[in-house]
């Protein structure tokens, strides 16, 4: 709903007097959810305060109505006060009030500091918006002035905003004011194109918020909804279009998007486009404005592959600005995401991720990352309480899905691809992806989907043990420095779960002990265990677990424990660690052993054992000389394997120099695996209850 529209004369004029009334006014009639006329409304206001003094001069004495009103003035100066500048609030509020000021004047990014309207102000205080942020404040002034702009920031850094504010406060009150058209049937002035539909409805929502204090009306089309709704609204007339490539360009074609009038064009994850075959639309809809002088063009990439270089040549003017916020610095993914890899074998992944949302996502919002559709459907099937989406989703349904996932309905979600750009929602803690992505850019977005707006996350980054060398290439491509971690272990994961379990006990009421004491006494006399034992069981059971797994620190895999052999002398080849296996142990045995992989040092194998077996290879030692066999809590340096070429563009694995045997994998460098997180931080546990 379009708020009153009084900022547009008000900040046009820098004063003053008549202009604080008319706002101080304005707020109230809003505060009493007056959808009226500005001036109606005020007159509204003035007679109900008339009609209410002369009701207080009726029932009171003259004392009394003369008390009352000074309490009512007091309290409208208090609350005009409130409604005030920065400079009223000062008189009135005291000393902390000056030393916000002055904190707020001190800072060079303050909204203060530049030409938003107060009705924007208003909006962005009220999401807690106080100050722009770099890529805001750098690219503010450039596109108010008129220049055209290409823009770089890493995620979570407010792109959204770089653009929304400039460009509002330029149609209502800078260099666009007074040729942009206004009323019915009005051909849009802005027109911004964004690679998915989620994202373009997440931008149509910025902009329905913050331009509709300035009078401003948004419209977002984007194909799987319905095309005569989006014409109809069209007609009507609109200021900002916001859709995907596909759409606008439709829609272009059939003669109901008129871009004769337009002053902005934006286009957002440019390189996106890209990548979702858009060039062709994108070249089309640009082609558009035969006259590129008359309009303003603001391109934001992630990055700037040859085809956005080219467009943003063609497309801008010669004289654009470029801020590039990420430019040659070596870290291109957040600097607020604690980055993670955990090894993981493919089958493991279902029993882990529940363990890794326990320890890492805080109580919060968790996003999975699959590389296909069908594994995000089955994940999510896995996951109790988690829900999948992606393109094979049909359009409303998703939007469904994401506004569920933005309200808390459920806290996990498990998406392909189409989630990792853009996606702003609130209080996502926790982001874990499958397996290495194909490419770092895609690894850069995913993980950020955390960590945002100066809030910090952990992204979590599977991978198949033998794979190891994939990460490497994300790690020097996206100037990540890797902490490797080991699964937590179930004992770990159920111990806290179990704290969580003992303060739910606790807060039974001593109601249910009549009713439930014949039994408890009949169980305890019949377990032949004593009453902690006892009550230990209960903890597990209404914790959710009936028995407590192994799991290997190599792979993540359940009722798999992580050994160490060693013999005295080098091994030189796996085959070298069978062998020297086959001294002591059965021949099945030793073909039930996964994952074997030598020390960095070649001084031993590391491989799992199915938890069964464990005994077997610990009493076996005893008779093979020099041999001995130890579980491991943590891994030594591991060289890393080759990948087999299954993964495009992470196969072949030279790129690190070649000669892959005897590199370590990333966690020798830093001195060995760190365990896995364990307990920490884990909350919210009893969304992932082990059913055994
Ligand atoms: N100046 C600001 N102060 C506080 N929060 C802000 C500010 N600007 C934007 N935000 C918030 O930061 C979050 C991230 O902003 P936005 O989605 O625009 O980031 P982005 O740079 O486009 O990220 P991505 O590259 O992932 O698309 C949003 O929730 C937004 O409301």
């Amino acid at each position: 709903m379009p708020s009153l529209a009084v900022s547009d004369p008000l900040s046009a004029s820098p004063d003053l007097t008549d202009s604080k009334k008319i706002k101080k006014k304005s707020k109230k009639i809003e505060s009493m959810d007056l959808d009226t006329e500005n001036g109606h409304a005020i007159e509204e206001l003035k007679s109900e305060k008339k009609k209410k003094k002369e009701k207080k001069k009726l029932d009171s004495s003259e004392d009394e109505t003369e008390k009352s009103e000074k309490k009512s003035k007091k309290k409208k100066r208090k609350a005009d006060d409130d409604d005030e500048d920065e400079e009223t609030k000062e008189l009135s509020d005291g000393s902390n009030l000056k030393k916000a000021k002055v904190v707020e004047d001190e800072n060079p990014n303050s909204l203060s500091k530049f030409r938003i309207s107060e009705a924007v102000k208003a909006k962005l205080k009220s999401k807690g918006i106080e100050a722009l942020f770099p890529i805001q404040a750098m690219t503010f002034n450039l596109v108010h002035d008129g220049s055209d702009l290409v823009g770089r920031a890493r995620t979570g850094q407010g792109k959204t905003l770089a653009f929304v504010l400039p460009l509002l406060e330029s149609l209502t009150n800078g260099p666009f004011k007074a040729s942009r058209k206004t009323g019915y049937g009005r051909t849009p002035s802005v027109l911004v194109l964004l690679p998915t539909r989620e994202l373009a409805k997440q931008v149509h929502v910025d902009f329905e918020f913050y331009g509709g204090a300035v009078g401003l009306s948004a419209c977002c089309v984007y194909g799987g909804a319905s095309m005569r709704d989006q014409e109809h609204a069209l007609k009507r007339g609109v200021d900002i279009i916001i859709g995907t490539p596909g759409r606008v360009k439709d829609l272009i074609e059939r003669n109901s998007l008129d871009l004769k009038t337009l002053k902005f064009r934006v286009l957002d994850e440019a390189d996106e486009m890209l990548n979702m075959g858009f060039v062709d639309d994108v070249e089309f809809i640009l082609g558009k404005v035969e006259d590129v002088t008359k309009v303003q063009t603001l391109l934001f990439s992630a990055t700037l592959p040859d085809w956005v270089k080219k467009i943003s040549a063609r497309f801008l003017k010669a004289d654009k600005k470029t801020i590039d916020l990420v430019g040659n610095e070596k870290l291109k993914a957040s600097a607020s995401v604690r980055h993670l890899v955990l090894p993981c074998s493919h089958a493991a992944r279902p029993q882990l991720i529940p363990d890794v949302i326990r320890c890492y996502s805080r109580g919060g919002r968790t996003i999975i990352f699959t590389e296909t559709k069908e594994s995000a459907s089955q994940l999510s099937g896995l996951l109790p309480g988690a829900r999948a989406l992606h393109g094979d989703i049909a359009q409303a349904q998703r939007e469904v899905i994401l506004a569920g996932f933005r309200s808390g309905r459920f806290l996990v979600l498990v998406a392909t691809n189409v989630a990792a750009r853009g996606l702003d929602i609130n209080d996502v803690q926790l982001i874990i992806q499958c397996e290495p992505p194909r490419d770092v850019e895609a690894y850069i977005h995913r993980s950020g989907r955390t960590g945002r707006a100066g809030n910090t996350g952990v992204a979590v980054l599977l991978y198949e043990p033998k794979f190891s060398r994939s990460i490497f290439r994300i790690e020097k491509e996206s100037g990540v420095k890797f902490e490797h971690i080991s699964a937590p272990q179930p004992a770990d994961v159920a111990e806290s779960a179990g704290s969580e379990a003992a303060d739910a006990i606790s807060s039974v009421s001593d109601s249910v002990i009549p009713v439930f004491r014949q039994q408890a006494e009949q169980l305890l006399s019949s377990s032949g265990i004593s009453a902690v034992d006892l009550l230990a069981k209960a903890l597990a059971k209404s914790a959710g677990y009936t028995d407590i797994k192994k799991r290997s620190i190599l792979s993540s895999m359940e009722n798999y424990v992580t050994v160490l052999l060693q013999s005295g002398k080098p091994f030189y080849t796996p085959t070298f660690a069978f062998s020297t296996m086959k001294r002591f142990l059965p021949v099945e045995k030793v073909e039930g052993v996964k994952n074997l992989s030598l020390t960095a040092d070649g001084m031993g194998a590391v491989f799992d054992v199915p938890a069964d077996d464990l005994s077997l290879f610990l009493e076996g030692q005893e008779n093979a000389d020099m041999v001995t066999v130890e579980v491991l809590k943590t891994l030594p340096p591991l060289q890393e394997k080759e990948q087999s070429n299954s993964r495009g563009r992470f196969g072949g694995g030279n790129r690190r120099g070649g000669g892959g045997g005897n590199r370590f994998s990333g966690g020798g460098r830093r001195g060995g695996f760190s365990s896995g997180g364990g307990r920490g931080g884990s909350r919210g546990g009893s969304r992932f209850g082990r059913r055994n």
